[in-house]
């Protein structure tokens, strides 16, 4: 079901928009791109935009980086208002990407490494520094539970937290089809359920009656 522009796996250069700004080329970050629209964007002036991409939705997958703390603070003080308009049984899921930064490379010793910037598709033979992992899974669960908490939900009626928190990396693609898939999988008997619950919002043009001919002057 991902395969195509969602595959992270795919290389090459893409540029994308993000809430009307163009942030980013490399193909392999295009793979969270419906990620990026709940969990970004940082900068101010497009924040207002993030609860109208929120409006109804039924799921929302809030994504923070596990080399930088503050990623998960700013999800809770920042983004979580934002899905104040989706749909009321909206699924949550919490994901801690660029894992890869802080995984120890194959034949590496493990030391700690700098603070450098993540660069997904970069390569050239040099190896990546490594970064020291701030934020654990265990913290990711708790924020899960804050939100269910914030949306006055029970935890007896939506998925269990160690099922909606994943750490992922887009560089590396490890657990991205994993988390799409899940989250899919969820989403669709949501979907299912909705529709049998009521019509659309959308107004149906198709059977609206056809609006009375207007005359019009001299040449009809
Ligand atoms: N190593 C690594 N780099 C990544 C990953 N995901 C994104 N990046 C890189 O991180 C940089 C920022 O990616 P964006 O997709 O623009 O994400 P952002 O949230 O707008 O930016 P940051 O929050 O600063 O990471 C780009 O250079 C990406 O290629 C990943 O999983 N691993």
């Amino acid at each position: 079901m991902w395969s195509g522009p969602l595959a992270p796996s795919a290389s090459g250069d893409l540029t994308w928009e993000n809430e009307g700004s163009q942030v980013g080329r490399n193909f392999t970050s295009s793979g969270l791109w419906r990620i990026r629209v709940w969990g970004l964007p940082r900068r101010e002036q497009f924040h207002g935009l993030g609860s109208m991409y929120c409006r109804g939705a039924v799921a929302v997958i809030l994504t923070y980086d596990v080399n930088h703390a503050q990623s998960l603070l700013e999800l809770e003080d920042r983004f979580l208002g934002l899905t104040d308009t989706a749909s009321a049984d909206c699924l949550f899921a919490v994901v801690g990407n660029k894992v890869d930064l802080s995984e120890e490379a194959p034949g590496e010793g493990g030391q700690g490494g700098g603070h450098g910037p993540g660069q997904a598709g970069g390569g050239g033979g040099c190896p990546a520094p490594r970064l020291s992992k701030q934020v654990q899974l265990e913290d990711a669960v708790a924020f899960y539970k804050k939100i269910l908490k914030y949306k006055m939900l029970d935890e007896k009626d939506v998925p269990a937290a160690e099922q909606m928190c994943f750490e992922t990396s887009a560089k590396t693609g490890k657990n991205v089809d994993l988390m799409f898939e899940t989250v899919f999988d969820m989403v669709v008997p949501v979907m299912l359920r909705q529709r049998a619950q009521g019509p659309p919002q959308a107004v149906d043009v198709a059977s609206a009656p056809p609006p009375a001919r207007a005359r019009s002057g001299c040449c009809s």
